[in-house]
């Protein structure tokens, strides 16, 4: 109820709906807002806890065409449309042994749409399975004009419609992507708080549409920085984010964050162990991420498959505190050896399929940390998905860096812009 003496109405305070005691002075007005409805708060929580469930996490299968066409070129397989379309059929029809630690597929529009060869709409294979699809909803990386090479993510514009869409067409969580970058003068004010900014704006249209946002700002592996410099730019702009979201009022509860690992540089000389960089993530989130935050589904950024499975591990053994569930949400990590192993061929479906299983079986452990170092092995389990320090700033010179194997054109596919 307003306090006493106050009418409602323009000019006499906020509406009746929402009114909390000690709210509506001039004082507070800027803290006053209409919290979501107990219904909403309720779905957003189910939905969030149910993908960061004990020794689950997220297989991103979104990559965007370009995106995809980097890693079917790796394969020697043409970009087509039914070229994708046979290749998330694979991931999607594995068996459903997969459920056991992918609770959550990030698809692409395109595949949202997709049929399997016998008809069946792809989405409806990962449903069968109990897994949760989720949408990738950002349009992209565009260039901050005036500023170091830096960018902000697009697509705001019809998101809220876009969702309603995704919502009935069975999608229960969104991702929306932005990318800083580690330079002597970057990441600057300008990046952090346009960032923070667009993904809290995101995150409360995908919450009004009853979908889970899934807040990512990524921090960008390149350069020769080492570990603490790393730690301290993650902090920053987690620091940055969690702000924008509370301003935003976007409910915490209903929401999950995929951050980077802390990692020094790709060029980094320094070496360090996966306690070091367990502890220097932990204690990054630790700084800046509230409890409240059901989980954290990490993306692998160019880690090799083992090293993104030993990563994760220990950072659920790290003797820190971690208050919310952590775990993954890899892309490469999870499809390197798959990509390998079927090839663009029909006959080798299965064999691609079964590297997905041991990839995702070896990550749920991790995300117990009961992952042992080694002890799933796989077709490109240890190759590099990073395949060059100056890939993201658009310095790749495609075929530059053909010592790495299949996997070379991963990073650049992935963070090219
Ligand atoms: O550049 P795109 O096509 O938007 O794709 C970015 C990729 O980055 C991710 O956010 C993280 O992927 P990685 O785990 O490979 O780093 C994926 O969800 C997504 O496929």
């Amino acid at each position: 109820m307003p306090p006493k003496g106050k009418k409602k109405g323009k000019g006499k305070g906020p509406p009746e709906s929402g009114w909390r005691p000690g709210f509506g002075t001039k004082a507070t007005m800027s803290t006053y807002f209409q919290y979501p409805t107990p219904e909403l708060q309720e779905e957003l929580k189910k939905i969030a806890q149910a993908i960061v469930a004990p020794a689950k996490g997220i297989l991103a299968a979104d990559e965007s065409t370009g995106t995809m066409g980097k890693r079917l070129q790796d394969i020697g397989v043409e970009n087509t449309e039914e070229n994708r379309r046979r290749y998330r059929q694979l991931l999607f029809s594995s068996d459903a042994v997969l459920s056991e630690n992918i609770s959550g597929v990030i698809l692409f529009h395109e595949t949202l749409y997709q049929k399997a060869d016998d008809g069946t709409p792809l989405v409806s294979l990962l449903e069968k399975k109990g897994i949760i699809p989720g949408i990738k909803v950002d349009k992209g990386v565009v260039p901050l004009f005036g500023s170091e090479d830096e960018c902000t993510t697009q697509g705001l514009d019809d998101l809220a419609q876009r969702c309603a869409q995704y919502k009935k067409d069975g999608c229960h969580f969104a991702k929306w992507r932005c990318v800083l970058k580690i330079g002597r003068n970057t990441p600057s004010y300008q990046a952090i708080q346009e960032n923070a900014n667009v993904l809290a704006r995101y995150a409360s249209i995908c919450q009004s549409q009853r979908i889970v946002p899934i807040v990512e700002p990524e921090v960008l592996p390149d350069g020769e920085h080492d570990l603490d410099r790393a730690q301290k730019v993650t902090e920053v702009v987690l620091a940055a984010v969690y702000k924008a979201l509370n301003d935003h009022h976007v409910y915490l509860e209903g929401t999950l964050l995929k951050p980077n690992m802390v990692t020094a540089g790709q060029s980094c000389k320094k070496t360090y162990t996966p306690n070091d960089v367990a502890r220097a993530t932990v204690t990054a989130l630790l700084r800046t991420v509230p409890a409240a935050v059901p989980g954290v589904t990490f993306l692998s950024g160019g880690q090799s498959e083992e090293e993104a499975s030993v990563h994760l591990n220990a950072i659920n053994a790290v003797d820190l505190k971690r208050p919310w569930v952590l775990t993954f949400s890899y892309g490469r990590a999870l499809q390197a050896s798959v990509l390998r192993a079927w090839g663009g061929k029909t006959e080798n479906i299965l064999a691609g399929q079964q590297e997905l299983i041991k990839r995702a079986k070896a990550n749920g452990l991790a995300a117990v940390g009961k992952y042992v170092a080694g002890s799933i092995p796989s077709l490109a389990a240890s190759k590099s998905n990073f395949a060059n320090g100056q890939a993201s700033l658009g310095k790749y010179v495609a075929g530059s860096v053909t010592g790495l194997g299949a996997d070379a054109g991963l990073f650049v596919a992935n963070h090219a812009y």
